[in-house]
Parts: C-alpha cells; sequence; structure tokens
C-alpha cells in the first residue's frame, strides 16, 4: 500500500474540564471527558521516493516545520529507524483544514494522531496504540487522547484515559472568531487550580438522572478565557439561552448539546451573522479505527 488518502481528523469537545492541581514542572493536572464529534479536517497521505516528510498544502500561520502532522511523522519515522535501522520512505501530506485553530476543539493534535495512525500503518511500522500515544504526548497533551479514539475519562495532563460511555446527541458549537493561546489560560492568576477530585461514576450517573441537557460539572478555564476574550463570554450568554452553553478545552469554542437534529438546525439558524456555527454528532469511535481495519 502507497497511499492512505480521505482520512479524517475529527474534533473533540471537553464534556467538562477541571483543573485538579499542578505538576512540579507547572504543567497544570486535569480532569475531564473527552468527546469526539463528527467534524473533522481531512489528510491524504501518499509515499514518496526519497525520505522527506512534506506537507504539500498551506496551513495560514502554520510553518510546514512546525505543523503538529510533519513533526509527529519525523518523530515516527526516527522511532521507525532506531527499531530497523533504516528509515521508512517519505511521506507527502495533504492537509484540509476546517477546524479552527486556537478553537478548543484539538484539531492541531487530531491532525498528528491521524498522520501517526495512517504512517503505522503505510510503513507497517507495528507501535501499539499504547506506543503510539507515548510517542505522540510530548507534541501535544491532547494526542494520547485521538489515539485513544473513544469517549474518554482523562486525568494527569489527559494522558491517563478510562472508557466512558458518553452523550448520543447533537450539539451546536459556535466559533467566536478569537484564537485562544492555550498558555496565556493557563498562566493566569485567577485560574481556579483546586477543584476538588470526581470519579467516573460522578459523571456516568449524571447523565443517566438528568438526560443529555445538564452537562456535568464545569470548564474552570471558561471564567479566564471569558475574561480576557470577551467573544467567549458574548457567545455563551447567547448560546445558554438555549441550553447549558459551556467552552471546549482552553477556548474559544462554545457548545451546548442538544436530543434532535431539528433542534441543533434551528439554534444554528439563529445564530448572529457575526459567529461561524455548526451543528455535528456525538461519535463514539474515531473513524480512523474502522477505516484502518477495512485496508
Ligand atoms: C486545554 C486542553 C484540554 O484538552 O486542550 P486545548 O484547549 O488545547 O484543546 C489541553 O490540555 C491543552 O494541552 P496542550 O495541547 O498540550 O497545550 P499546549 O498548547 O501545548 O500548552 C501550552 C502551555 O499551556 C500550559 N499547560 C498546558 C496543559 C496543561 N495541562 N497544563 C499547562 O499548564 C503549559 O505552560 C504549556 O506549555
Ligand atoms: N496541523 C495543525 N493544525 C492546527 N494547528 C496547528 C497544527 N500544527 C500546529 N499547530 C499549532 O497549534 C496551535 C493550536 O491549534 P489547535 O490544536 O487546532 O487548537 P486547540 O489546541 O485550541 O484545540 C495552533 O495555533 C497552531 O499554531
Amino acid at each position: 500500500m502507497r497511499s492512505l488518502h480521505d482520512c479524517p481528523a475529527p474534533a473533540k469537545l471537553n464534556l467538562f474540564l477541571h483543573v485538579v492541581g499542578r505538576r512540579a514542572d507547572g504543567y497544570h493536572l486535569l480532569q475531564s471527558v473527552f468527546q469526539l464529534v463528527d467534524r473533522a479536517d481531512t489528510l491524504h497521505f501518499d509515499l514518496r521516493d526519497d525520505e522527506l516528510i512534506v506537507r504539500t498544502t498551506e496551513v495560514p500561520g502554520v510553518p510546514a516545520d512546525q505543523d503538529l502532522i510533519v513533526r509527529a511523522l519525523r518523530l515516527l519515522q526516527a522511532e521507525y529507524a532506531r527499531r530497523h535501522g533504516r528509515l521508512p520512505p517519505g511521506i507527502d501530506v495533504a492537509v484540509e483544514k476546517i477546524l479552527p485553530m486556537g478553537g478548543g476543539l484539538g484539531g492541531g493534535s487530531s491532525d498528528a494522531a491521524t498522520a501517526l495512525m495512517a504512517a503505522n500503518r503505510l510503513w507497517q511500522a507495528g507501535l501499539s496504540q499504547q506506543e503510539l500515544m507515548d510517542l505522540g504526548l510530548p507534541l501535544g497533551a491532547d494526542i494520547p487522547f485521538f489515539l485513544f479514539g473513544e469517549t474518554a475519562f482523562a486525568e494527569g495532563v489527559g494522558e491517563r484515559l478510562l472508557p466512558v460511555r458518553g452523550p448520543d446527541c447533537w450539539y451546536v458549537i459556535i466559533e467566536p472568531g478569537v484564537a485562544v493561546p492555550t498558555p496565556a489560560i493557563f498562566s493566569a492568576p485567577d485560574l481556579t487550580r483546586d477543584t476538588g477530585r470526581v470519579i467516573i461514576s460522578d459523571f456516568s450517573s449524571s447523565y443517566e438522572v438528568s438526560g443529555k441537557h445538564r452537562g456535568f460539572g464545569k470548564n474552570d478555564l471558561q471564567d479566564v478565557a471569558e475574561r480576557l476574550f470577551p467573544p467567549v463570554a458574548q457567545a455563551v450568554e447567547w448560546l445558554g439561552r438555549h441550553g447549558d452553553a459551556r467552552m471546549t478545552g482552553s477556548g474559544a469554542c462554545v457548545f451546548c448539546a442538544f436530543s434532535s437534529e431539528r433542534e441543533a438546525d434551528q439554534v444554528v439558524a439563529l445564530v448572529p451573522g457575526t459567529w461561524r456555527a455548526w451543528k455535528a454528532h456525538s461519535l463514539s469511535r474515531h473513524p480512523m479505527k474502522s477505516l484502518l481495519q477495512n485496508q
């Protein structure tokens, strides 16, 4: 096999996100539930006759050498060389980006995870899911989740993952039109860093009792993001008129769950024209898993 085309890199939502402490190196310890949704960037991979990793499409504001896709492929290429004593062939990678950057949807991390899954197959590198997760973690804390590939209760900085049943619902997602830099949120003096720990059944039972519309817990990063980026606060306020609206990740995107596609369509149609908004369905499994099984 020399090519893998039309590989999806789906977005994630953090259904809640609690900051429960801090590591000695300053990184924050989190608890969160990560949920995949069916809106995705699309990547295409072709083996080359040399050993170069080449991104063949432009991504505004992201030079190829800094792109998480390129960095992830180079890491896996080096790991392959360590194991097999020779470099595998290079790869041309094309990316169709539709997920906003700095949106809290994990687009860059998802692109990198999809690249690792595709290249592991194209090169027949043979890394296990856990080995790919370990390889990806230093590039971004969300990468292990996308490789894990199912709704997950996450701890640590997001690398300790357990499967959990998530809601089967439609989301309306608003892009407030700002890119939120993650470091600005985590370094804010007024960030709450001591939320009490929860256990996985606190989350699961809250869904069973209260249905899909009231989310569990909160996003501890949201108050800081709303203060620093007023469009986030405006989007939360607007979407909050239709349900339990909250921010995903470190922002800026804001989401709200609905039980039917019709309700989601109705709300999307009402969103003020200054914001981009779309609906997405919850995904219980990463689509790359089926795609790779069928190759
Ligand atoms: C907040 C989350 C939740 O899913 O997602 P996004 O909003 O990025 O999607 C992630 O944990 C984002 O993790 P990650 O993707 O590694 O963040 P980066 O942009 O690399 O981190 C930038 C900086 O934020 C701080 N940081 C990040 C993660 C963390 N758990 N504690 C931190 O203190 C560190 O100073 C780090 O250098
Ligand atoms: N392939 C990529 N797609 C998006 N962003 C990337 C990519 N590679 C590197 N980045 C960098 O990662 C940053 C965070 O992007 P992204 O993961 O999409 O947002 P978030 O972490 O808020 O969910 C971007 O601002 C960009 O500088």
